[in-house]
């Protein structure tokens, strides 16, 4: 096949393309198409790794895959289908998570450069921190409907995955989704919560019931009566609403009566919320209407079945049939193993068919307007639909940026993204200006990495902050943690060891304001040193996070105005800077590619890693954190925060005025020492340390 290149390419690409090794991170629908280009224009030598087995839906994609292998590996059905393409071709597939120790930085040296062809953050972030340690360029891409993006990651020459904050999950404040809806996704997100209340998992930050702690209803006339019955956290101390439907044995009546009447009867007595607001309407079972507003019968019965609008009556039909075989399910499965549970999934019928009448119910008590079963499919299930176009187009690039790898020709490896619609140079692939230099502040790729937590160490506990500081917002696997200065280790990744801390606050081991933390994760090899300064944490009322992510006390203070050019929205969380763009220019700042070299020895866990989920005490996610293709930052000032803490060259003359206003809270967030200098970037290697 290498043969039918020539001509094409130059004899040295040729010769690069027979000689180089190279990894696919995914068999999805990027992954089959690099697969198919790969072994079409010559290379060779391939490994492929993909987790997952083929599902019935990836077919109209991922065409390496056919009927008769569904439920089989993708990674090793793709081999099998790409060798009939070229049958001389080395391929090694990998049934397995990347994330896996097996795959440590000897399994990475191996390559000449890693494509990867992911879905989700987290495994995106850790080939990342591999592929950083081992030197190995990476090639990152993604999709989102029509939209993609692919962008080199080569350590000391261009910005790594994690240089620049990705957009933040959206969240909706609890008592928004309790108390106040006033949009349809906030009763899908409620109806999600529900499924969990009464089939699930149980989440007490996904309570259902009305939030009696809502700050807006305050003083208000029925308080009296509400309180005795709320804990200090909102919820109403009554049975757990799991028990209560245990109960009254899931009688579909009686839920009805307690979720849609009762309950919204007692929002009703919280008169400070509906001062401005239009009031619920309880429903009662006998009598429940019809009809849907604004629809006519037609209407409400034309197109697909899953496209049609459900009145109320049959919501409640629904809702009575799905808790029947919800319940039934729930049974079946706490029989063979007891305590057990059923999982939210938009592809089980009577899951979705729950969370659709819930929610056009509670909807329709709002007066918000209904969707449709499918329309509240792909909201709750956060899809965004994936086009084969997109991903063949996508794909292609990638390998083109892996002939500019091949010809050590990584400058020209410009990211590139693949837009809606053409701009005015009639560009669909718009490349940016030049590669993206390292953010020097990264708390992965900069040479010493750094970061400030800012906690209040009399209230987290050791477990809290492996698991929401460290796993879940620092994206490490297994962190150990160690007091620098006292050698005293607070977390260990081996298990048994430190457990008996988990519970402890950190003051109690004696983490306190100024205390400097050594974290390692032999697992991505990675280091990181975070300074604690103490925080009081906000009362149960108080919307701001629980903590926050920092780089000195300074970025705790008020932002004053700061002035910053106004962008367009952007992929992959990073502010966009691409050639048609004449109102800004980037000054390349000229950085020497560090020398670091991560080798030291890899301590091996014996177990995949499993992702840790953000517990997130007062708001409720409604992203999917898997999907994460492409990152498209909708809120201007997530645009201008990027852009303050990755575009420190750029020259304030050539910006357009602009104010520059205070940001929300997140839950957490990074902002980057303003004052560190930026010649760190070409400081010694970052040390690895031990933690014990
Ligand atoms: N940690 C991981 N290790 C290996 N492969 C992974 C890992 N995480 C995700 N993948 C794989 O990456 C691929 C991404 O492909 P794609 O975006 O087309 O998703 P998909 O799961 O095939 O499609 P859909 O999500 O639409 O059903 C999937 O095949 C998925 O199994
Ligand atoms: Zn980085």
């Amino acid at each position: 096949m290498a043969a039918s290149i020539s001509g094409v390419f130059s004899e040295s690409l040729q010769n690069a393309i027979l000689q180089c090794k190279v990894l696919i991170v995914g068999a999805g629908g990027i992954g089959c198409e690099i697969l198919k280009n790969l072994v079409m224009t010559g290379f060779n030598d391939i490994e492929i790794i993909d987790l997952d087995t083929i599902d019935v839906s990836n077919l109209n994609r991922q065409f390496l895959f056919h009927k008769q292998h569904v439920g089989k590996s993708k990674a090793a059905v793709a081999k099998e289908t790409a060798l009939t393409f070229n049958p001389d071709v080395k391929i090694v597939h990998y049934h397995d998570s990347i994330t896996s120790s097996d795959y440590g930085l000897s399994f990475f040296k191996k390559f000449t450069l890693v494509m990867n062809a992911l879905d989700n953050r987290a495994a995106r972030n850790h080939v990342n921190r591999m592929c950083l340690a081992a030197d190995v360029p990476l090639i990152e891409s993604g999709t989102a409907g029509y939209e993609g993006q692919v962008e080199l990651i080569k350590k000391g020459l261009s910005q790594c995955y994690e240089c620049t904050p990705k957009a933040a999950q959206k969240t909706f404040p609890g008592c928004t989704i309790r108390n106040t809806p006033s949009e349809p996704i906030h009763c899908i997100v409620w109806a999600k919560h529900l499924f969990n209340q009464l089939f699930g998992e149980d989440d007490p930050d996904q309570d259902v019931s009305p939030d009696t702690a809502d700050p807006e209803a305050a003083d208000t006339a029925a308080e009296g009566a509400l309180q005795n019955e709320s804990n200090d956290k909102g919820n109403v101390d009554r049975v757990s609403t799991r028990g209560w439907a245990e109960n009254c044995d899931y009688d579909a009546e009686k839920l009805f009566t307690k979720l849609f009447h009762d309950d919204i009867k007692y929002l009703l007595s919280m008169d400070n919320l509906w001062k401005k607001r239009r009031p619920p309407t309880p429903l009662d079972w006998s009598y429940l209407p019809d009809g849907v507003a604004g629809c006519s019968k037609d209407t409400m019965e034309s197109g697909l079945k899953d496209q049609q609008q459900w009145s109320i009556a049959k919501c409640g039909s629904v809702f009575k049939e799905a808790v029947a075989n919800l319940s039934k399910a729930l049974k079946t499965c706490q029989e063979t193993s007891p305590g057990d549970h059923l999982v939210w999934d938009k592809d089980d019928q009577n899951a979705m068919d729950f969370v659709a009448a819930c929610a056009n119910i509670r909807a329709h008590i709002f007066g918000i307007p209904q969707k449709t079963r499918f329309d509240i499919k792909s909201m709750a299930g956060n899809i965004i639909p994936a086009i084969a176009t997109t991903n063949a187009i996508i794909a292609g690039v990638v390998v083109l940026h892996a002939f500019r790898i091949l010809e050590h020709n990584l400058k020209a490896c410009r990211s590139v993204y693949l837009r809606l619609k053409m701009n005015h140079r009639n560009q669909l692939l718009v490349p940016e200006k030049f590669v993206n230099p390292p953010n020097p502040k990264c708390y992965v790729c900069a040479p010493t990495p750094q970061a400030v937590l800012a906690a209040d160490t009399t209230k987290m506990t050791i477990k809290e902050l492996d698991e929401t500081v460290l796993k879940a917002r620092l994206n490490m696997i297994a962190p150990d943690v160690m007091i620098d200065g006292k050698g005293i280790v607070v977390i260990s990744s081996e298990e048994g060891e430190t457990e008996g801390n988990n519970e402890k606050t950190l003051e109690q081991v004696g983490i306190r304001d100024g205390t400097v933390l050594k974290v390692d994760d032999f697992h991505q090899n990675y280091s990181l040193t975070v300074t604690v300064l103490q925080r009081e944490q906000p009362s149960v009322k108080d919307e701001s996070p629980d903590f926050l992510i920092v780089a000195d006390d300074e970025d705790l203070k008020p932002k004053e105005d700061i002035t910053i050019s106004e962008k367009p929205s952007t992929s992959n969380g990073k502010v966009e800077k691409v050639e048609d763009d004449d109102d800004i220019d980037i000054v390349e700042t000229e950085i020497s590619p560090s020398t670091s070299e991560a080798d030291v020895p890899k301590k091996r866990k014996t177990e995949s890693p499993t992702n840790n989920t953000i517990n997130k005490k007062r708001k409720v996610e409604t992203n999917n954190q898997h999907d994460d293709d492409v990152c498209i930052i909708e809120d201007d000032r997530e645009v201008e925060k990027v852009a303050l803490s990755v575009l420190p060259a750029i020259e304030e003359k050539i910006l357009t005025p602009r104010k520059y206003k205070s940001l929300p809270d997140d839950d957490c967030s990074i902002v980057y020492d303003g004052n560190e200098d930026q010649s760190t970037a070409s400081s010694p290697k970052r040390s690895k340390q031990l933690a014990k």
